[in-house]
Parts: C-alpha cells; structure tokens; sequence
C-alpha cells in the first residue's frame, strides 16, 4: 500500500552531478556495486552500535546482513539491507539533495577538466557515492524504513530532473536500492549485473573484507539422494535437479586482523575505498599489532589525494573505532591528532567497552597510547617515503604538506621528527623541494641561521627587496607560502641547532658571510660605512619623522642591492601576512610600524639625499618621501594604506617628468 506520491525536484547542483553519472565518463562502473555494499555495511554497523546503546530499540538484530536479488527478467539488481534505515527527512536530505559541502567544488572542478581522464581524476577524488548507481541504471528505486518506524519511504528517480518520494506500509526493516539496469555494453565497461558469476566476481574484488555477510541466492545442482541398495538413484530420464541455496559470497575477514603478506595490494586498495569513502589508491599501508597490557590492531593508509575537505572545519571519516571487530564509531579523532587528519583506517582495540563514549575515550590512557605509538608510527613513515621513494614522498607534500606543517606548531613532543621529514621550497632550485638537512650542508661558512621569507606565492617573495642581497651573495633562502607556515617558524623551534631567522625581519649583517672576506676590504668598507652613515644622517631623521605615522625608523641598508627602499619588522613582530591572516579572522591588531631600509647606493636614494642636503627648506620632498614608502610597501606585495594618495603623487611626480622633457 503506498500513500501520495510527491515529485520534487533536484536542486540545480545535484542535477548537474547526475546528469555528469547518467552520461558517466567513469570507465569504472562496476564501483557503484562497492558504494551501495558500503552504504549497507555502514547502515548495519550503526544499528548494532544503537541496539547496543538503546536496549529499548524494538529491532531484530539477530541476522544482519545484505543481500542481493537478481531478476533476470526484469533487468533489475536490489541491493538489500537490515541495517538502520532512513526516515523521510533523511531520504530527502541525503539522498534527494547532495547536501555536502563539496558538491559545488566538484562542479566547478568538473567544469575546468579538460577530458575524460581529469574528470575521472575527479571523481574519483570527491566520491559520488550513492549516485553512482546512475552510471549503470536507468532507474533507481530506494526503499527504506527507520528503525523504530512503523511506515518507510519509497524514493525513485530516473535520473533527470525529479525524484518521487512516498510513503509504503509493510517494508521490512532496513534499506533496499534496486537499479533497472541499462543494457550491457561491455564497450562502455557496463556489464551484465545480473549475472550471478559477475556479481560474485564483484564483491570478491571489492567488497570481501565486509564484515557483514553478503548473500545472494544461487542455483545449485542437488545431490541426488541415495537409494536403499546405497547406490544412486540413476535413469536415463533423470533430468539433472537444481535447487536455489542462499549463498555467502563474501569471506567477511577483517583485514586489520591478518599479517600483512596474507593480504594483496588491491584488497588493501578496496578496503582503503571502503574506510575512506574515497576511489584513490592509498599511498603507503601501515599495518600495527600490539599485544600485551593493551591489545589493539592498527590498519591506517596515507591517500594519495587531498580530499576536498581537508581543510574545512567539519571534516569526515578518518580513523575508525573497532572494539574486538564491532563497530565503535567513525572519525575517532581521540584516536589521530589533528594535523594528521588525512590518514584513514581502522583502529581495533581489545580492552574497551562496547558502549564506550567520546568523553570516556577523552580520558581514557590506553586511547592516549595507542594515539601517541600510532603518530610516532605515521611520522616515521613519512620519513621513509622521504627517503626511500622520493616520488610517493613529493605527491604526499603537495597535497598534505600544509596539513603535516600543523604538527610543527600543536605537536610539541614529535616536532623535531616532523620537521626532519619536511621539505621546503628553496632558492636553491626553481622546481625540487629541498629538506633542511640538505639546506644546513648548503650553508656557508659563518652562518649560524637558516634564512627564510614568507609571503603569499614563490614569485612575490622572489621579487621582493629583501631578498636581493642573499640572492646576490648566493645565501639560501627558505621561501614559505603557506599561512602555518608563519606560526611553526616564529615558535622558537630550531634544526640541528640553528634558528629560523626571517630576511624580512631584524637586522642582518651579510658581510660577516662573504666568502670572499678579506681583512683589509673589510675594514675599507666598515669604513665606508660609517662615511655613508653620517651623510645620510639628516635624511633619515628626516624620513623617521616625516613619515612617523607608518614606520618606527629610516635607516640605511645591508640586504638590498636593485631596489631603493624595502620594510623591515622588528626580529619578533608579526609579517604582514600574519596580519593580514588574523586581521581577515576578525582580530583587531593595533597598526604595526616597520623600518624603511634604503639602498644607499641607489640614484634615488642618493639623488634625495643631494636634495635633502641642498635646501633647509624640505616641504617639497615630502612627496617623494611617500611615494617612496608607497614603492616599499607594494614591492613586497603589500597593499597601500591609501592607494589614492599615492597614484595622485606619482601622477603630479611623472607629470613633472614629462614637462621638464618638454622644456
Ligand atoms: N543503505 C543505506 N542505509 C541507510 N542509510 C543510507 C544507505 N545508503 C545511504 N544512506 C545514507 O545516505 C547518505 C548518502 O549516501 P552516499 O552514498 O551518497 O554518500 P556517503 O556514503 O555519505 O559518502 P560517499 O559519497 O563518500 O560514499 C549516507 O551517508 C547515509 O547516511
């Protein structure tokens, strides 16, 4: 019996998606038959954990599994489950709308990709889950009802814009998706999916870790029963007999539970799918056994793609909660630190209690030392990578490098470990990443720090004054363009005992480095120093005051060699970007001044000071004063306090210009 049948629409994004699934470009098509086994699987393991905790629940517990139903007939496969369910509003909310933050992401991203290898690249790194099924159906029909609930919900959509939704009495308990299926094409990589050899074929490759038995009903030959002299009833006429027996396709080992050698790489891979809800390969397994006061097994993988919601703050599944092979909870972070949010997995410890809760794992000091062995493990591995496989190592910086610098600031006790197995982009080389290691044998001889610049790109830190004097010494310089990057450097940390110190920031003496040092040059150009200091001497008081507002002092320079002026932080101030990153977080920040450094060498530089020199009377450099602040501040890629002015003076400055080319 079924109530009033609603049609709805698709929102405009969910509609995009499937049509992208209806006219898939995924060549692998059989992976929607993993994504519905892993829907159930999950439905099933949430309404054992909620029998377990609610024992007033009115639910059969007593043969969770999922089955599959072939009718050859009809062309359709159900998928069928006694797991949890979904009300309504669910139905709605999670199936009829794909609700998740990333969809809007994927469009675009899908919108940019340029052929059908990037899009699959794609797919397969945001997941489509349940839509998938509409690469190989021309009609999805989903019913299922909530534990607990009397009435459940039949959902069906073709694929185009709209969607039926009603309401049906006397469904079982549990979820069942059937798919009308589309007419093989084995061109297109779409199999026959009713053929019990290819569904079992299936589940093997990818599902048979599942700890859930997943059956399918299967004709068998019965054996013919003995007759009173013990020998077999036999006739010529005898047609062979064959009975329908329900069958139990799948081993349901868990594989955090075998040693490593028993299981292969793509089981590894599929499971990796399962726990990550993701369709990449895993970079690297980690496999950890403990035995002893706690007992637990550790299965964890490194992806091998960022998923796009790695840095939002709602983040999904990363490691999951076993109690001796129940499912305990998904994203267990008590069980992974933040920074290592990427690694997904498994986590199975003996000693807990079923009903364990997020508060009790808070305090709980066998939690805290599988996490601390878990971390030191990952860390390790990382290393390895570093390493050993230098490839594997690069594709996990590029898309987790951000993520691991985290660890530098929140993980006190393995920040040595995590920043030895770091790399970072150097001046040293325009494309390969450099470890510090590496960086610390490049260094001269003289040098105690390791230089650094932040900024927003490579490019900006390149171009901007500071750094004009290491690069013409030849002095590497760490170029670091990620927002952490400005927190785990200014926390005092140091490698092999040297300290990070910014080229942007403090005084710095690049002399002291020269390799060609001599003691007579030496002290000829201190010299020369001191000389160039006192006839600079009335300007720079002069700029200090005049420009008072935006910089604590003038003075002269070591660190430029082309530009005329650069900005200069006290030795512990903030950078501007990390002003501008706590200013854009909504932190108010009294205004920051800097010193302007000018290149005493520099025609505009000199040709200022001549003038300065010349009149008592400075009011008509005023303009030029700013304007050259204005220039320091936009060579770093800063942004100008007040843009205006500073067009408005070098207008009047260029007009000046071309009038004494006139005259
Ligand atoms: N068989 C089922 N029983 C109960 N709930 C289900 C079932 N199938 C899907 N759901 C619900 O619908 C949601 C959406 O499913 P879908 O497969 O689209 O995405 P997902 O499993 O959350 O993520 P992914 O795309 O990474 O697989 C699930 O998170 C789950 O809450």
């Amino acid at each position: 019996m079924s109530g009033q049948t609603e049609v709805r629409e698709f929102q405009a994004e969910t509609r995009q998606l499937l049509d992208l699934m209806v006219h898939s470009v995924y060549s692998n098509k059989d992976s929607f038959l993993r994504e519905l086994i892993s829907n159930s699987s999950d439905a099933l393991d949430k309404l054992r954990l909620e029998s377990l905790q609610d024992k007033s629940l009115d639910v059969d517990t007593s043969d969770l599994h999922i089955q599959l139903e072939v009718d050859s007939d009809q062309r359709t496969l159900t998928v069928r489950d006694n797991g949890i369910g979904m009300s309504r509003e669910d139905v709605i909310g999670l199936i009829g709308t794909l609700a998740r933050s990333g969809t809007a992401e994927l469009r675009r991203k899908l919108a940019e990709a340029k052929d059908a290898a990037a899009s699959e690249e794609l797919i397969g790194q945001f997941g489509i889950g349940f839509y998938s099924t509409f690469m190989v159906a021309d009609r999805v029909t989903l019913v299922t009802r909530f534990a607990g609930d009397d009435v459940a919900t039949r959902w069906e959509s073709t694929g185009d814009g709209t969607y039926t939704i009603d309401e049906v009495t006397g469904a079982p308990q549990g979820t069942s998706v059937t798919l009308a299926l589309k007419p093989a094409d084995t061109d297109d990589h779409l199999y026959d999916y009713t053929d019990a050899t290819k569904l079992r074929q299936l589940v093997k490759r990818y599902s048979d870790f599942i700890a859930w038995p997943i059956r399918m009903d299967v004709e068998k030959p019965v054996a013919a029963p003995a007759t009173e002299s013990g020998a077999e009833e036999s006739g010529s006429d005898a047609e062979p007999k064959t009975e329908i027996v329900s069958e139990t396709i799948n081993s349901q080992k868990a594989l955090w539970a075998k040693s490593a050698d028993e299981v292969s790489e793509e089981e590894y891979t599929e499971f990796y799918r399962h726990v990550s809800h993701g369709w990449d390969e895993p970079l690297e397994v980690i496999t950890v056994k403990a035995e002893g006061t706690f007992e637990y097994q550790a299965l964890l993988f490194i992806p091998s793609q960022a998923p796009f919601d790695l840095f939002m703050r709602e983040r999904t599944s990363g490691v999951q909660l076993y109690v001796k092979r129940v499912f305990i909870m998904d994203d267990c972070e008590e069980l992974m630190p933040e920074y290592l949010r990427f690694v997904k997995g498994v986590v199975d410890a003996a000693d807990l209690s079923l009903n364990v809760s997020r508060e009790i794992l808070q305090q709980d000091r066998q939690i805290r030392a599988i996490r601390r062995r878990l971390t030191k493990r990952i860390i390790s591995t990382v290393g390895d990578l570093r390493s050993n496989r230098p490839e594997d190592y690069r594709t996990f910086w590029e898309h987790f490098g951000r993520v691991w610098k985290e660890g530098l600031v929140n993980d006190f006790d393995n920040r040595d470990a995590i920043l030895k197995a770091s790399s970072f982009a150097s001046t040293d080389s325009a494309d390969d990443l450099t470890t510090l290691a590496d960086y610390v044998g490049r260094m001269r001889s003289g040098q105690d720090s390791i230089y650094y610049m932040t900024g927003e790109t490579r490019q900006q830190i390149e171009n901007s004054p500071h750094i004009e004097a290491f690069r013409a010494k030849g002095i590497e310089v760490l170029l670091l363009t990620d927002p952490v990057d400005e927190m785990w450097v200014t926390s005092g940390l140091e490698f092999d005992g040297k300290s990070f110190t910014s080229i942007a920031k403090g005084a710095v003496d690049l002399d002291a480095l020269a390799d060609d040092a001599d003691g007579d040059a030496d002290a000829e150009a201190k010299a020369d120093k001191e000389k160039q200091a006192e006839s600079f001497a009335g300007l720079l008081g002069w700029l200090g005051e005049t420009l008072s507002d935006d910089v604590s002092e003038a003075r002269l320079s070591s660190r430029l060699t082309e530009s005329a002026a650069c900005l200069v932080g006290d030795t512990f101030s903030m950078s501007p970007q990390l002003e501008k990153l706590y200013r854009a977080s909504g932190q108010e920040l009294p205004k920051s001044k800097r010193a302007l450094e000018l290149n005493a060498d520099h025609p505009l530089v000199t040709g200022l000071n001549a003038a300065f020199v010349a009149g008592d009377d400075h009011s008509a450099l005023v303009g030029t004063a700013k304007l050259v602040y204005g220039m320091a501040v936009i060579a770093e890629g800063g942004e100008l306090g007040d843009p205006a002015e500073f067009a408005k003076l070098l207008a009047g400055t260029l007009t000046d210009s071309l009038g004494s080319v006139e005259s």
